[in-house]
C-alpha cells in the first residue's frame, strides 16, 4: 500500500472546479484540508472570497474550509488528488501538473477520443506510478453539494488504500461503496453519457414512457455486452456505477447529456446545441469513440450508434428512431 500517514486526515487536493469536482471539495472539506485547483482565476476568487461558485454551481453555499488556488504547485502539499476535468482534457492535467506518485481518484466519466482508452488506461500512461482509484455512481453535483443523500462506487484495486480513501470522503449523507474493478466502474459512467442522450431523445421527440424505459433496459444491455468485453464484472455494472447512473441520467434533464438529448429529439442540430453549452455533456464526446471501439471489439451498441449518428447530424431523429425500431428481431438475452 502507499505510504500515507495514519495519524492525521488525508489532505485532499481536486483538480477541476466545475460543478462536480466544487461539489466533492464541499464534501471532502468536511473530514479534513481541502485543496481545490482551478484554472479560471474567477472560479478560484468566488470560493476564497465569497464560499461559491456561481459560475458552476450556482445557488450553493460552500464551505470556508475550501481553499482555492490556480497555482499548481499548491498541489504538491496533498496526499491525494481527485481529478475532475473533462475526460478529454484529463491527459494535458495529467501531464501539466505536479502530481508524483501520490494516488490518484479519477472522477470524469468518458472515454478518450483518438485513443479509446479509459481514464485510468490513461493514468497508467501519464502517471504510471501512481495507485489509481475510480469514483463513479448516480451523483448529481448540485444534490450533493446541498448534503442530499448520495451513493457511490469507490474502485481501487489496493483495498487497503480504497478503505483509507472511502472513511476519508464518508459522510452520513455521501456512502462509499469500495469495490476492487476499476474499469467497470469506469464503463458505467462513460456509457451512460451516451445512452442518456437516447433517453434525451425519446423525450423531446414525445416517444412516451414505455419507451423510455425500454431504452433504459436495451441500453443496459449494451453496457453489459461493452463492459464484458473491456473485463469488467456484471456485479460492478448492475451497480451504482452502472446501472444506478444509468437510471439517474437517464430520467432528468437536471442531466446535461439528457437534456442534450430533448434538443436532439426536438430536431435541433447537435452543433447549435453544443455551441451555447458552457458545460460538459461528456456522452457527446464520448459517443463515437465508443461506437469505435465497440466495433473494434466486435459488440453490437446500435442506441449507442443511433446516439452517433445523430450527433454527427448523418442522420435526421426521426429516421434514427425508425432505423432502430426496425432491426431484425432477436432473442432479449445474449451476450
Ligand atoms: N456535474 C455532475 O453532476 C457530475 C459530473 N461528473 C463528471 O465530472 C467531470 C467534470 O464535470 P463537471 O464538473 O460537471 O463539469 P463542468 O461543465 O461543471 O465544468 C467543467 C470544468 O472543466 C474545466 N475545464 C474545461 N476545459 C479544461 C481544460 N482543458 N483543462 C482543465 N480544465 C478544464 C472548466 O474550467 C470547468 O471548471 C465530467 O467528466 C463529468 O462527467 C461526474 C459526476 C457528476
Ligand atoms: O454523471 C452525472 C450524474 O451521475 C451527471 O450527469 P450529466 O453529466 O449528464 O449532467
Amino acid at each position: 500500500m502507499t505510504t500515507l500517514s495514519p495519524d492525521r486526515p488525508l489532505h485532499l487536493g481536486v483538480v477541476g472546479g466545475g460543478a462536480w469536482g466544487t461539489a466533492l471539495a464541499q464534501v471532502a472539506a468536511a473530514g479534513g484540508p481541502v485543496t481545490l485547483w482551478a484554472r479560471s482565476a474567477e472560479v478560484v476568487d468566488a470560493i476564497n472570497r465569497d464560499h461559491a461558485n456561481p459560475a458552476y454551481l450556482p445557488g450553493v453555499a460552500l464551505s470556508p474550509a475550501i481553499v482555492a488556488t490556480t497555482d499548481s504547485a499548491a498541489l504538491q502539499s496533498c496526499d491525494a488528488l481527485l481529478l475532475v476535468t473533462p475526460a478529454q482534457h484529463m491527459r494535458d492535467v495529467m501531464a501539466g501538473l505536479p502530481m508524483g506518485d501520490r494516488p490518484l481518484i479519477l472522477c470524469s466519466k468518458g472515454i478518450e477520443a483518438g485513443t479509446q482508452l479509459l481514464m485510468s488506461e490513461v493514468a497508467a500512461e501519464c502517471r504510471p506510478d501512481a495507485p489509481i482509484a475510480v469514483l463513479s455512481g448516480p451523483t448529481f453535483a448540485h444534490e450533493v453539494a446541498a448534503g442530499l443523500p448520495t451513493a457511490v462506487t469507490l474502485a481501487c484495486e489496493d483495498d487497503a488504500l480504497g478503505e483509507r480513501l472511502a472513511n476519508r470522503i464518508a459522510r452520513s449523507s455521501f456512502r462509499p461503496y469500495r469495490s476492487a474493478d476499476v474499469v467497470g466502474a469506469e464503463i458505467g459512467g462513460a456509457v451512460k453519457n451516451v445512452l442518456a442522450i437516447a433517453c434525451g431523445v425519446v423525450s423531446g421527440h414525445g416517444l412516451g414512457q414505455n419507451a423510455g424505459a425500454a431504452l433504459i433496459a436495451r441500453g443496459f444491455a449494451e453496457m453489459a455486452r461493452f463492459g464484458a468485453a473491456k473485463g469488467a464484472t456484471s456485479a460492478s455494472l448492475a451497480g451504482l456505477a452502472g446501472l444506478g447512473d444509468l437510471v439517474l441520467t437517464c430520467s432528468s434533464t437536471a442531466s446535461r447529456n439528457f437534456s442534450l438529448g430533448v434538443g436532439l429529439g426536438r430536431g435541433e442540430r447537435a452543433v447549435d446545441l453544443l455551441a451555447h453549452r458552457r458545460t460538459v455533456a461528456e456522452g457527446a464526446a464520448t459517443a463515437p469513440v465508443l461506437v469505435e471501439t465497440a466495433r473494434a471489439l466486435g459488440v453490437e451498441m446500435p442506441i449507442a450508434e443511433a446516439v452517433c449518428a445523430l450527433l454527427s447530424g448523418d442522420v435526421a431523429v426521426g429516421a434514427a428512431i425508425e432505423q432502430l425500431l426496425t432491426r431484425p428481431l432477436t432473442p432479449e438475452h445474449r451476450l
